[in-house]
């Protein structure tokens, strides 16, 4: 597999007056990922993916990325006096490597009229007319802020399956924010956790799934056990507690149960702990 990053950042930061929205972030999108940008309110996100797409630029740092990039921003910006056919033929006008017969494919098959204007589709046509422009456009890299904001589940899980088709059939890569944890796990392949503007997680997410481990047990044997493994997050009570731990399966003691971590247990227990850091790739089995 050819792991040529598609997006790589290195040190990057972006200041806002005197305020840091993002600093030190240095990371690396293989081809072909789908890759989930997770984070609290106010993480940079936003901040990171403008300064990706070259809507901002860095304070400091560098960031590149190969080949032609679409960006759809938050809140599925569309015209929404234009109709549907209206705001595909402004696509083509804007856009020299639009696909003009993709466009009105994916349309048609999602049964979106062509003579309805955009204001009067239910949100999830307007993130699927949204996201067919962004395609259309046939980028290497496809970046897209909060797409699944204010989506039913129904419409959040077609919007996913469009993006995964899109992905399965050009081998685009593909970078998105995202509150919604559970529609992430199906889809994405790729995680990057930002905390407080700093980066702390970025890797594959199998890699990352199978380099941590939930243990649990009697809490006054959890001191010596922290040390021997990395704990991202401790749980618990006075008599039992439960430790997130950057290990692979490990031997414990006899009142010690272990299981494997969830992408949604993985996330939140770094996302409590903001200065425990997983980079540039987790360590496996580090015990
Ligand atoms: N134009 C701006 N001027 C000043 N500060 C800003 C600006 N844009 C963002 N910030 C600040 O930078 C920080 C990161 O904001 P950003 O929008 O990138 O976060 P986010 O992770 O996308 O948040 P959310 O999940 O709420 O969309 C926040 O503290 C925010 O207030």
């Amino acid at each position: 597999m050819t792991d040529l990053p598609v997006l790589e950042a290195t040190g990057l930061g972006k200041r806002y007056r005197r305020k840091w929205a993002l600093r030190d972030c240095s990371l690396a999108l293989p081809k072909g990922r789908v890759a989930a940008l997770v984070g609290p309110n106010g993480a940079g996100k936003t901040t990171l993916l403008h300064l990706a797409v070259g809507l901002l630029s860095p304070s400091e740092g560098t960031v590149r990325s190969t080949g032609a990039t679409a960006f759809l921003a938050q809140d599925k910006p569309l015209y929404r006096g234009f109709t549907v056919a209206e705001t595909l033929k402004f696509g083509r006008l804007l856009n020299p490597t639009w696909d003009d017969a993709y466009a009105h494919d994916r349309v048609a098959a999602l049964g979106l009229p062509l003579d309805a204007k955009a204001g009067t589709l239910s949100g999830g046509q307007q993130a699927q007319v949204a996201l067919t422009l962004g395609l259309a456009k046939r980028p290497d890299l496809l970046v897209l802020d909060e797409p699944l904001a204010n989506l039913d589940p129904l419409a959040r899980h077609e919007v996913m399956r469009g993006l995964m088709e899109a992905v399965a059939e050009t081998g685009l890569t593909v970078l998105l924010s995202s509150h919604v944890m559970s529609d992430l796990r199906d889809t994405c392949d790729w995680l990057v956790v930002l905390n407080g503007g700093r980066v702390q997680v970025s890797g594959d997410i199998d890699e990352l799934i199978a380099g941590h481990r939930l243990l649990t047990g009697p809490a006054e044997d959890a001191d010596a056990l922290a040390r021997r493994v990395e704990v991202v997050d401790r749980s618990g009570s006075r008599r039992q507690v439960s430790l997130l731990a950057r290990t692979g399966p490990i031997p414990l003691g006899p009142q010690w149960t272990e299981r494997p971590v969830d992408l949604e247990e993985l996330v939140l227990a770094y996302l409590r702990r903001p200065d425990a850091a997983s980079l540039p790739r987790p360590t496996l089995a580090t015990a």
